[in-house]
């Protein structure tokens, strides 16, 4: 099998404008940014929702991903090739993991969007507004420090940190500025990867430019000796900020290997933010086509739950189906087989790991639905090992169907696509959220831990209880929650797999992204500024003889 870029390298790319034509986006609501790549402009576009909303999620991943993203390509190209008008909606990477561990985001195989190289590096330099427009408001909040304070923030409080699409452990913790009174006034601070900035989830639950202004005016930069909180317009920041960030709020689209139209829009992980695409997006495709493939980031415990819990909270968004995607490599891993080990047979650990399997599934149950199984072939797994996903998936009252779209494209997906489209085609499920708006937050935070890791205790200190309290006096305790936690886990120990139980879930930090309405409650050692790995990706990628690009995947 060639490798992801060789496969991408050989496609046949149509004209962004023809699949804008596809897609039923006319030519007037087209910005072209190259032959390929064309942001959209939304307020040509029809509102009313006509499309059924299908979520992919997935089973606890390996450190390599389990596939999400590629089986929404598949999926979604599955569904055209059934007849089906459909429009995928992911998110855009980060070159965090591209240079890290994990690789790009536009999938794999022959189930990928294009130009996977443009996707995967600046596609059309959305992140770099979102830092630029983060760290605006850094340098402004420093500057207003350094010019007096007249809002007398109080330096031991200020909550706005900068940040940078990279994983740089340095700069997770920093004291500056240095260098004398020239320089300003040292405090400490640190840096964020640009996917977890509260602007990256302010721009994908914005309703409209409008909206995302209100929004980044009513960011908390700090607080005062008297705790009373420091706004992003005390900063006078919002209006710059919205002006940086006046393209990066319409969606982009591109085209899969098959030149199925996608929509890629925002990019938050969901380890340490939501990890949903924007709700423009989403809404743009929900008026455009009759199915919505859309992903949520690593396992159910997390994705799932805040696309459910935050994202169609907000958005007024019900899910008519979701895919809950599963390898044997994920299985055997949660079975106690180690990494290294993980390409040879072993049907019996695969059964052992299928209590992730079912813990996942009880868990989207408990937001009305019940998944479908994706079986992500790999060409190391046996005919007994998928055997038993499909024999334990049965036992769990899910379908399970084998996919083979990395390997095939669409023909892989076929099976599922008629499954899916005839679950999204039957009766609205009774698609239920899990916590009420009006819970109080530590309940909320309780909530998620007993109900979707099963947590058997929560531990929430004094002074992180009376933050949260002060917050529900200042009128956020409506807010929805954004757990931050490892995704290997439903545990906070990485280590962990299957499905522990009994545990206790520690809440170190929380964070009020007051900008983005939810308040993110940090569980655990989850850094949201990842570091990179002993080898990073980044040391295999580069340009060949050619000028070619080699090592993206
Ligand atoms: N069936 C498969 N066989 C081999 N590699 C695969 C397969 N499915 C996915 N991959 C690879 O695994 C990695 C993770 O896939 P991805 O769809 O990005 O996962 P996720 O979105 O869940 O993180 C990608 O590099 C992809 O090419
Ligand atoms: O937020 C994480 O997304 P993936 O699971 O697609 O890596
Ligand atoms: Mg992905």
């Amino acid at each position: 099998m060639p490798t992801d870029i060789e496969i991408a390298r050989q496609a046949t790319l149509m004209p962004i404008a023809e699949v804008a034509g596809h897609a039923g986006v006319p030519e007037a609501a087209l910005i072209p940014y190259g032959r390929y790549k064309a942001k959209i402009d939304v307020g040509l576009l029809p509102t009313k929702p006509r499309g059924k909303l299908i979520l992919v999620t997935a089973i606890s991943p390996t450190p390599a991903g389990e596939d999400k993203t590629t089986t929404s390509v598949g999926l979604s190209d599955a569904l055209h090739r059934i007849g089906r008008k459909t429009l995928l909606c992911l998110r855009e990477p980060s070159l965090g993991p591209c240079f890290g561990v994990k690789g790009g985001g536009a999938g794999g195989g022959r189930s990928q969007v294009m130009p996977m190289d443009e996707i995967n590096l600046h596609f059309t330099g959305d992140f770099h507004a979102i830092t630029s427009a983060h760290n605006l408001l850094s340098a402004m909040l420093d500057n207003h420090i350094y010019w007096g304070n007249t809002l007398e923030i109080d330096l031991r409080r200020v909550t706005w940190r900068r940040v940078l699409d990279m994983n740089d452990r340095a700069l997770r913790q920093i004291v500056g500025p240095l260098g004398g009174v020239s320089n300003g006034f040292p405090r400490e601070s640190g840096f964020d990867i640009t996917v977890a900035s509260e602007i990256m989830a302010i721009l994908c639950l914005a309703a409209d430019l409008a909206d995302l202004q209100q929004r980044l005016g009513d960011i908390i930069v700090g607080y005062r000796r008297d705790r009373t909180p420091v706004f992003c317009r005390d900063i006078k920041a919002d209006r710059a900020m919205t002006v940086l960030l006046k393209d990066a709020i319409l969606p982009n689209l591109v085209q899969t290997l098959e030149n199925n139209p996608a929509l890629l829009h925002g990019g938050p992980f969901a380890n340490i933010a939501h990890g949903c695409n924007s709700l423009i997006a989403t809404r743009t495709a929900l008026a455009l086509a009759d199915y919505v493939v859309t992903e949520a980031g690593f396992g159910a415990d997390l994705g799932a739950e805040k696309f459910m819990d935050i994202k169609c909270r907000m958005g007024g968004l019900a899910p008519a189906a979701v895919v809950l995607v599963a390898t044997v490599r994920a299985l055997k891993m949660h079975g106690g087989v180690a990494k290294k080990d993980l390409s040879a047979a072993n049907p019996d650990a695969v059964r052992a790991g299928a209590v992730n399997l079912r813990r996942h599934i009880e868990n989207v149950q408990k937001f009305g639905l019940t998944p479908t199984i994706a079986i992500n072939h790999f060409d190391t797994d046996t005919d007994e090992e998928l055997a038993v996903i499909q024999e334990m998936a049965g036992q769990f009252g899910a379908d399970a169907v084998i996919c083979r779209h990395w390997a095939e494209g669409s023909a892989g997906a076929e099976e599922l696509a008629r499954i899916v489209a005839q679950k999204a085609d039957a009766d609205a499920p009774d698609f239920r959220l899990l916590y009420p708006d009006d819970m109080k937050l530590a309940a909320k935070i309780e909530t998620v831990a007993t109900e979707i890791y099963r947590a058997g205790s929560v531990a929430i200190t004094e002074p992180v209880r009376r933050q949260l309290q002060q917050w529900e006096e200042m009128g956020y305790g409506q807010f929805p929650v954004c757990m931050a936690k490892t995704q290997y886990s439903f545990s906070t120990d990485p280590g962990a797999t299957g499905a522990p139980v009994g545990h206790e879930i520690a809440v170190r930090e929380v964070r009020l992204s007051a900008g983005a309405g939810f308040v993110v409650a940090i569980c655990g050692e989850i850094m949201t500024m990842p570091g990179l790995p002993r080898v990073p990706s980044a040391e295999s990628i580069h340009l060949d003889e050619n000028g070619q690009i080699e090592g993206l995947f």
